[in-house]
């Protein structure tokens, strides 16, 4: 974070502080969520077969990484695991939802 209002977390003594933190952070996160997402679109134009949309082998590869960052960085793996495996279901549906609306394309 780079708002030098914001209180580090040790040193918080008042819940505005931890919340002025938290709205920071939620900002953060969801525009990171937000421009993943725009990935998951580039992948439904770039690939070539629907059935290619989703992938176990790489969604269980996706989970185990923010397992293993989780764990490295402080944060419960096993709720990083929930969240990814919400995460990357949404991501196959919206990915879904685009590589459908291209079509079948010109005959
Ligand atoms: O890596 C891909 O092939 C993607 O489309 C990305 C992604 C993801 O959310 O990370 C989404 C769908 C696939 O099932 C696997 C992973």
């Amino acid at each position: 974070m780079t708002d030098s209002s914001i209180v580090p977390a040790s040193e918080c003594t008042t819940m505005a502080e931890v919340r002025a933190a938290i709205d920071g952070l939620d900002t953060l996160i969801v525009s990171l969520l937000a421009e993943r997402m725009r990935y998951i679109e580039a992948a439904g134009r770039i690939k070539a077969d629907r059935d290619a949309v989703r992938d176990e082998v790489r969604k269980a590869e996706v989970i185990a990484h923010a397992v293993k960052v989780a764990h490295d960085r402080g944060f419960p793996p096993k709720l990083a695991y929930r969240l990814y495996d919400m995460l990357v279901e949404g991501s196959i549906s919206h990915e879904f939802e685009i590589f459908d609306a291209r079509g079948s394309g010109p005959a």
